[in-house]
Order: structure tokens, then C-alpha cells, then sequence
């Protein structure tokens, strides 16, 4: 059994990562830290899981106990896995960190987007992006995983089968993307109230939001050279979910479009590309650890629309998170993570 640790289990992926790990056949939580509730049995915060983690209590973070874990997910704000990481990764423990400390290659970019300096520069060269359909043979020898943001994750699995294959002008990448509002964490603000976000729908961070940087990477990654995208995030009604819309110019009108995505994809366990003329809907991957796209070309233009749907909690974060653990341990990259999402 792999020996587990969650530091931050009060929060949304905190308590996802819990829900998904109690199925995985190979896993077992040993420790998870809150120091707001600490004491507090597990199953007393969140009677869902009430039969499955009888015996877990809150503690408060610490190396020592941490230190006795084979992996620990960091399911905290940004920065505090900068605090932490080093040391554990001393102890010889794998860490798997859910926020945004290392997902970005270079330190300064890093810390202009997050209006802080970046903790842990020295630890940047071995930490590898943790999104299994490109690294994934990077992600079997790491000791530090930075898994991918929510809308990182539905953009570039929407849009890299375009740049890797050099059919879509780089320059002109658009992505519209949706959220639901625990994309914005379990604490209380007024944006997320039921009558505040259950009864609108707007855009933000048209300017520049912190995951642009983060999807340009992987994107230039995927292109082999600079890309221009447009990225505008919405906060929708609804508590879970990402859809992205994305636009691209493909001047070929020669090229299968849905053949290339489903050879991309073939392989792929948590990549469903979708029927021809396909919507596909957050709903349909509500707590299931799997992206849905569909590819579109209106009209048979140049401009190709690909939709793009995940939950942010899971495979946009702790089930994206559960399966880099799988890889990285050597499991079956399913383990734990087969069950169909929530509703049709
Ligand atoms: N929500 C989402 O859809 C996604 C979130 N992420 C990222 O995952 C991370 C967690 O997100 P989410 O679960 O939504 O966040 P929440 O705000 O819901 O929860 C944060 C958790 O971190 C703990 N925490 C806060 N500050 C510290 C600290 N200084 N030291 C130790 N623990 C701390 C909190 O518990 P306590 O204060 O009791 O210690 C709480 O359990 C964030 O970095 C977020 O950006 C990534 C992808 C998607
Ligand atoms: C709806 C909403 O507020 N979403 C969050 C992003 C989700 C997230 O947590 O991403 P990181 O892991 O990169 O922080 C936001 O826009 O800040």
C-alpha cells in the first residue's frame, strides 16, 4: 500500500482527493493536515465519506509526520509547497502539488503573475507538468509533479492535437473558457454566494489572468516555437465543471479533423473525443477523471471550434493528481479512477 499524505484536506480538492482515494485498491491515507480543524475526525467534516476514513483525524502540518508518507499531495494555496516541498523531498518523499508553485518553468514569470516571490527556484529544474498525455514518461521518474490548473488542463488537451501537428496558426489561438465556482476554493467570499453566482454569469481577468502564462507554456510546447492566445475566464452557476471553447485557424481544409483527434487520443484512458458534431456537456464528466472534446469546423471554414469539458475537481485537479500518482508508482494509470461521472 502506498502510504499517503494530504496537506490542506479542509479545501475542495482536499476533500476530492479523499473521495477518490477511497476506492484506489493501492493507496491509503495515513496522515491529512488542517490547522483549522485539527483533532477533527474526517468523517465528522464530511459525512459522504463516513465508513471510509473512520480512523482519520486533522493534524496540523508537520515534516515529521508528513516525512513518513510515500507521497504527499499539496492541496493548499499558493506557496505553502514552496515552504514544504524541499524538505520532504529530503526525507525521500514524492510530492505532488496541486497548486500553482511549479508549474511555470521560469521563477520571475512565476512570481509577476502570482505578486510574490517564488519559494522554491532551486527545486524548478526537477519539477515536471503533470499532464499524463504529454509527459507522461517524464512523470515515472519525477520526485516533484506540478499538476496542471483547471483551465490549463481542458485548453491544452483541446488544442494541442492543432499545434503539434503544425496545422493551426499559432498566432491566433482563442479560448473561451467556463468554470464552475469551486474553481475559486471552498472559502467563503461574496463572489461565490448562491445569489451573488447562482443567478449570473460573468468574465474575468480579461487583462491577464495567472493560468495565461501556464497555458502558453504547454502551448509553445506543443508548437515548437511562440504562440498568441486569447484566454478570457467566466464564472458560471454551477458548482463544478470547466467548458472551454476553443478557436483556432486551420487554413488545410484537407485534413480529417476528428480522424487526427482520435489518433491523438487513442490511447489515451482519460481522453474522450467525441462523435462528429458532438456538445459535450460539464455534466456528463461530473466527478469522473476525463476530458470530453469534440471538434468542430463551421461552415468548413478556416476556423475550427474545439469543445472542451472536465470537472475542475477532477481531472482538472485531484484526479489529474490521483493519476500522476498512479504513473509515477508504477500502477495501472486507472487505479481508482474508473468511475463513470455523475450523471448523463
Ligand atoms: N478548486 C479548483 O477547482 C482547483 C484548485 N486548484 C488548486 O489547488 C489548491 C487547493 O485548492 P482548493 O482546494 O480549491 O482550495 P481551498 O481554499 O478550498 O482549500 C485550501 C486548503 O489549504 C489549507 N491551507 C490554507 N493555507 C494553508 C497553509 N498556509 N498551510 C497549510 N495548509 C493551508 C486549508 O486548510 P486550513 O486553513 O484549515 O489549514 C484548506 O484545506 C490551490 O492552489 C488551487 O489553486 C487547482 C485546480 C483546480
Ligand atoms: C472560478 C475561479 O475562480 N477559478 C480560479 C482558477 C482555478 C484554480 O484553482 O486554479 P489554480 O490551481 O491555478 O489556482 C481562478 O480563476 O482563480
Amino acid at each position: 500500500m502506498i502510504k499517503v499524505g494530504i496537506v490542506g484536506g479542509t479545501g475542495y480538492t482536499g476533500v476530492e482527493l479523499l473521495r477518490l482515494l477511497a476506492q484506489h485498491p493501492e493507496a491509503h491515507v495515513e496522515v491529512i493536515t488542517s490547522r483549522s480543524e485539527e483533532g477533527l475526525c474526517v468523517a465528522d467534516m464530511y459525512p459522504n465519506l463516513r465508513g471510509h476514513y473512520d480512523y482519520l483525524r486533522f493534524s496540523v502540518p508537520d515534516v515529521a509526520t508528513l516525512g513518513a508518507c510515500d507521497v504527499v499531495f499539496f492541496a493548499t494555496p499558493h506557496g505553502v509547497a514552496h515552504a514544504l516541498a524541499g524538505e520532504l523531498l529530503a526525507t525521500g518523499v514524492k510530492v505532488i502539488d496541486l497548486s500553482a508553485d511549479f508549474r511555470l518553468r521560469d521563477a520571475d514569470e512565476w512570481a509577476q503573475w502570482y505578486h510574490q516571490p517564488h519559494g522554491a527556484p532551486d527545486l524548478l529544474p526537477e519539477a515536471v507538468y503533470g499532464l499524463p498525455e504529454v509527459n507522461r514518461e517524464a512523470i515515472r521518474g519525477a520526485r516533484l509533479i506540478a499538476v496542471p490548473g483547471c483551465y490549463p488542463t481542458a485548453t491544452q488537451l483541446g488544442l494541442i492535437p492543432l499545434l503539434e501537428t503544425g496545422l493551426a496558426d499559432p498566432a491566433t489561438l482563442i479560448a473561451d473558457c467556463k468554470s464552475g465556482v469551486s474553481g475559486a476554493g471552498r472559502g467563503a467570499s461574496v463572489g461565490s454566494l448562491l445569489c451573488e453566482a447562482g443567478e449570473s454569469m460573468k468574465a474575468y481577468a480579461v487583462a491577464g489572468h495567472r493560468h495565461l502564462p501556464e497555458i502558453r507554456q504547454g502551448l509553445q510546447q506543443a508548437a515548437g516555437g511562440p504562440v498568441g492566445l486569447t484566454f478570457v475566464p467566466h464564472l458560471t452557476p454551477m458548482i463544478r465543471g470547466i467548458h472551454a471553447t476553443l478557436y483556432a485557424r486551420v487554413a488545410d481544409a484537407s485534413v480529417d479533423l476528428q480522424a487526427l483527434f482520435e489518433q491523438r487520443y487513442a490511447d489515451e484512458p482519460f481522453v474522450d473525443v467525441m462523435p462528429a458534431g458532438s456538445h459535450p456537456e460539464t455534466r456528463s464528466v461530473r466527478g469522473a477523471n476525463v476530458c470530453r472534446i469534440a471538434v468542430h469546423r463551421p461552415q468548413g471554414g478556416d476556423l475550427v471550434v474545439v469543445l472542451s469539458v472536465i470537472d475542475n475537481l477532477t481531472k482538472g485537479a485531484s484526479g489529474q493528481a490521483v493519476q500522476n500518482m498512479n504513473i509515477l508508482f508504477g500502477l495501472d494509470e486507472r487505479a481508482g479512477l474508473q468511475q463513470p461521472a455523475l450523471l448523463p
